[in-house]
């Protein structure tokens, strides 16, 4: 018989403490679905009266299908819990439990609460007196739990103690300020655990020396049995636990699998991927790409020697499988790969090569050569593929280049205004036909010749029609020859299909045009427009 492990979501409360993260009431409602329907056991939606967007959600949020939990602090030094506006707004609200935050170190009590240790304890024995009678379940954060044990263990256990033998379900200890080590959370929580149930015990751990996940395991392991996170690590200053990174482990690894189980299945173990990119866009973040386990390269390789060995079976170096928590494998080609990316990237693409081919040599080399002139083709895999069929013969020779202009004329017009005006001119050869000139005015130079280049493709028109240019990279680097400029290029389709291609040049406006030549020609490619 495994031993239950709680999970306890902070996203929409400590993570809203993010800077530069502001949930709309929608996001909260949409995140807390996304939550419960992974199998999260508690949902913090927020603070009720701190501000209109909780108190709205509590009055909204309702069937979440986790414990629906209400965070705020205990009644304030000096009044009855029965007199404080903040109590009642908390004891109101239609939250299934209270989550209470309470001091626990005497230096807080002094210093911020400017109490005494006997009123802050009488605070937290009213607090969670007032949750039960209003049938809540009662959750108390001991804020500071670490450093007040090192400070004042006896102050810091009586906090503790105090909570749960006035009724509370978790008694939750919180590296607040994050600066505590896996070490010492195991041997305190350890102490924590003779005067409380493991079971009601839980851990709140911040990730200011980026131990937070290692933290959470350790009070674990130490006997906690519940685990307070965010969504990708969200939180205050450095962020909360991360459960993108712990609930793949608690399921995944032994050491916790064998022994504890949560409330994520198997099957929302596999959109874990999904959720954590989801997050992210609807924060308008890009995502982490380094992210353990979710992140884009969290199961990409770029050495040869791996990739071979990857090749062989992919548990050589993969510590988990990256289906199991929604993510692939990629094996990349770059200058720290040898065929062995090569083919993988092949077989990706859909070129079917006999390994012994030799031009799987002269294509690794020409890889090598071109990105030791700037070339990424690890970040543009659309212009790896052309490079690719090139070398092995499947691309047409659809539009050749003839000439292009682009001119930026800054001038004070007849209004008397600053003007900047930008057109491009491109000259291009379709086939046997007369040549194609186009000219277009852009906001930019690139603009403009993207404009100008897409006009007139002859025959080739109507397969570039929903082409759209969605990002545009400029990096600047120094090959030690003198600088040259990168520039990544992100493009789109009416399908939706998105591919990134490459162009690098000592002239921005010439790496650009490479760039954008490669897009148009891999959308001829992808759509089987004909020679
Ligand atoms: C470790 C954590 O993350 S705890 C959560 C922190 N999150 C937040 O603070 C976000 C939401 N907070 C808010 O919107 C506001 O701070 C409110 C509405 C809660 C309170 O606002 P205000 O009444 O204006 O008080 P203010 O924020 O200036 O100060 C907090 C007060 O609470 C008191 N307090 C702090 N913690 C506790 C506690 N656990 N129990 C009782 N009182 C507490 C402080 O001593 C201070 O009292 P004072 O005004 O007498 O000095
Ligand atoms: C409660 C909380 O967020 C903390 O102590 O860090």
């Amino acid at each position: 018989m495994k031993d239950r492990l709680y999970l306890y979501d902070t996203t929409l409360r400590d993570g809203a403490q993010t800077n530069g993260v502001d949930f709309t009431l929608s996001d909260k409602l949409a995140i807390a679905h996304m939550l419960a329907e992974i199998g999260i056991d508690y949902i913090e939606g927020g603070y009720p009266g701190a501000n209109p967007l909780d108190t709205e959600l509590f009055a909204q949020a309702h069937s979440i299908g986790a414990t629906f939990t209400a965070f705020g602090m205990t009644r304030r030094p000096g009044r009855s819990a029965a007199n404080d506006p903040g109590m009642a707004m908390l004891l109101d609200a239609h939250a299934d439990a209270i989550c209470f935050v309470a001091k626990t170190w005497d230096y807080h009590v002094r210093v911020a609460l400017e109490t005494t240790p006997e009123e802050n304890l009488a605070s937290i024995r009213d607090s969670v007196a007032a949750a039960k009678a209003r049938d809540r379940e009662v959750l108390v954060d001991c804020e500071h739990f670490f450093d007040g044990f090192k400070a004042n263990p006896d102050f810091a256990l009586a906090c503790a103690e105090t909570a749960w033998r006035e009724g509370a379900r978790w008694v939750v200890l919180c590296d607040t300020n994050g600066g505590t080590l896996p070490h010492e959370v195991e041997r305190i929580v350890g102490e924590v655990v003779k005067r409380v149930p493991g079971a009601h015990v839980g851990i709140h751990a911040h990730n200011d020396t980026e131990q937070a996940v290692a933290n959470s395991l350790a009070a674990v392991r130490a006997g906690a049995r519940q685990i307070q996170g965010t969504l990708n690590g969200l939180g205050e200053r450095c962020g909360n636990a991360n459960l993108m990174s712990l609930i793949p482990t608690l399921k995944l690894k032994p050491a916790y699998a064998d022994h504890l189980e949560i409330g994520v299945d198997d099957a929302a173990l596999g959109r874990l991927t999904r959720v954590s990119r989801r997050l992210d866009e609807m924060l308008n973040r890009a995502p982490n790409r380094h992210a353990p386990y979710v992140g884009a390269s969290a199961f990409v390789t770029k050495a040869g020697i791996h990739a071979s060995a990857i090749l062989k079976d992919p548990a050589t170096y993969e510590h988990v499988a990256p289906e199991a928590v929604g993510n692939r494998r990629d094996l990349l080609v770059s200058d720290q790969g040898g065929r062995s990316n090569v083919l993988a990237e092949l077989a990706r693409i859909g070129l079917t090569v006999d390994k012994n081919d030799p031009r799987i040599g002269t294509l690794l080399d020409v890889v090598k050569e071109r990105q030791a002139i700037g070339y990424a083709y690890e970040s543009a895999p659309a212009s790896f593929e052309l490079l690719a069929r090139r070398v092995f013969g499947t691309v047409p020779d659809y539009v050749e280049v003839l000439k292009f202009d682009v001119n930026v004329e800054h001038r004070i017009n007849a209004l008397n205004k600053r003007v900047t005006a930008t057109v491009a001119v491109v000259k291009v050869q379709v086939g046997d036909g007369e040549p194609l000139i186009s000219a277009a005015e852009g906001i930019g130079p690139v603009h403009a010749l993207d404009l100008a280049l897409r006009k007139d493709l002859g025959k080739y028109q109507e397969y570039i029609q929903g082409l759209e240019l969605t990002d545009y990279r400029v990096r600047i680097l120094d090959g030690g020859t003198g600088a040259v400029t990168r520039v990544l290029i992100e493009s789109q389709d009416e399908t939706g299909a998105s591919w990134t291609t490459v162009g690098v040049s000592p002239n921005i406006i010439d790496a650009s045009f490479q760039a954008l030549m490669d897009s148009i020609v891999y959308k001829l490619v992808r759509s089987g427009a004909p020679a």
